[in-house]
């Protein structure tokens, strides 16, 4: 059976009591200088369960992870073989519910911990319908919302307003929130030259990444035997139609100026490519990722912790 949500703790994380409290670390340093509280002893949180089984699928790539305080804990990527290989810090929680609760509160203390370090926060999000919950939530955050720009990671070539616009799911879950979206320019009349002058707008590097995972492993629009796959010299590119749409994405460089990719990936389809993605299968579009740190914070349905299948075996 899946383990309950920790009410407690999740409560603690939604209220953040400032970056001194938070164990924070930010570009490698601490920001935390007082921090006195020590690690969890290993396998003794509720998720423990869900994590040993990751353990079990996907092999080094997993780290098990105190909620919260370690999510923080930037982990520079390693250069092996000529490639950038991204160690994800993993985190299960219970239900989406709980995953939006934590997403939002980790993003709003990383909001107020980047405003602090350096007066501003970058956020790039992407699309599909996880986020929409954790956006609604980090509206009702504290978050320094007149120094946050917020960009696409992908969008739909579709009109204004259309529902299949990730901006426009985007823009109603964080409703009244005040925060700057800079928009894709999907309905220019010249596309390549619009995703170029989007290019030309991005940050030299992104506080926080978004993103989230198709069941068959793509990423942001960066989908599988699509060309924009190849694409290494431009930041946003488009793709050939996916699922009904032409898109715009950002590319793998341009992904790769995140100082920390979040991760949410919820649901039972996600199982398959979520133990991809820890394990650090290239072959999948999501694999090839390459940030500063990342946090992978899932439900325990896609970590197959979900409450055993019609006909399934237990082990003996
Ligand atoms: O098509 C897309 O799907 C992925 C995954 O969405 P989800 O709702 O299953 O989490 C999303 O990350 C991407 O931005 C979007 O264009």
């Amino acid at each position: 059976m899946a383990g309950r949500p920790d009410r407690r703790r999740l409560r603690r994380l939604a209220l953040p009591r400032g970056l001194r409290r938070a164990g924070l670390r930010l570009r490698g340093r601490p920001l935390d200088r007082t921090r006195r509280r020590g690690r969890r002893r290993p396998g003794t949180g509720h998720h423990h369960l869900a994590l040993r089984a990751l353990r079990v699928q996907a092999g080094r790539g997993v780290h098990r992870q105190d909620p919260f305080g370690d999510a923080f804990r930037v982990r520079r990527a390693r250069r092996e073989e000529g490639l950038r290989a991204v160690h994800h810090e993993l985190q299960v929680v219970a239900d989406p519910d709980a995953v939006a609760g934590t997403a939002a509160a980790f993003v709003a203390r990383l909001a107020q911990a980047c405003v602090q370090a350096h007066g501003r926060f970058t956020f790039a999000v992407s699309g599909g319908h996880t986020p929409w919950a954790m956006f609604a939530r980090l509206a009702h955050e504290h978050v320094p919302w007149e120094h946050v720009a917020v960009f696409q990671v992908d969008e739909r070539v579709a009109p204004d307003g259309d529902p299949d616009r990730n901006l426009t799911h985007l823009r109603e879950s964080l409703g009244a929130a005040p925060a700057e979206v800079i928009a894709m320019p999907v309905n220019d009349a010249d596309l390549d030259a619009a995703a170029a002058a989007y290019g030309r707008s991005l940050p030299e590097r992104f506080d926080l990444v978004h993103l989230g995972l198709g069941p068959d492993g793509h990423t942001a629009s960066l989908v599988p035997r699509d060309p924009v796959l190849e694409v290494s010299d431009r930041l946003v590119a488009l793709t050939a139609p996916y699922m009904g749409h032409q898109r715009m994405t950002l590319t793998y460089p341009a992904l790769a100026r995140a100082q920390q990719v979040l991760w949410l990936i919820t649901g039972a389809d996600k199982r398959e490519p979520l133990s991809r993605l820890v394990a650090g299968d290239r072959s999948i579009p999501a694999g090839r990722v390459e940030a500063a740190a990342s946090l992978v914070l899932t439900d325990a349905a896609a970590a197959d912790q979900g409450p055993p299948r019609a006909g399934a075996q237990s082990p003996a």
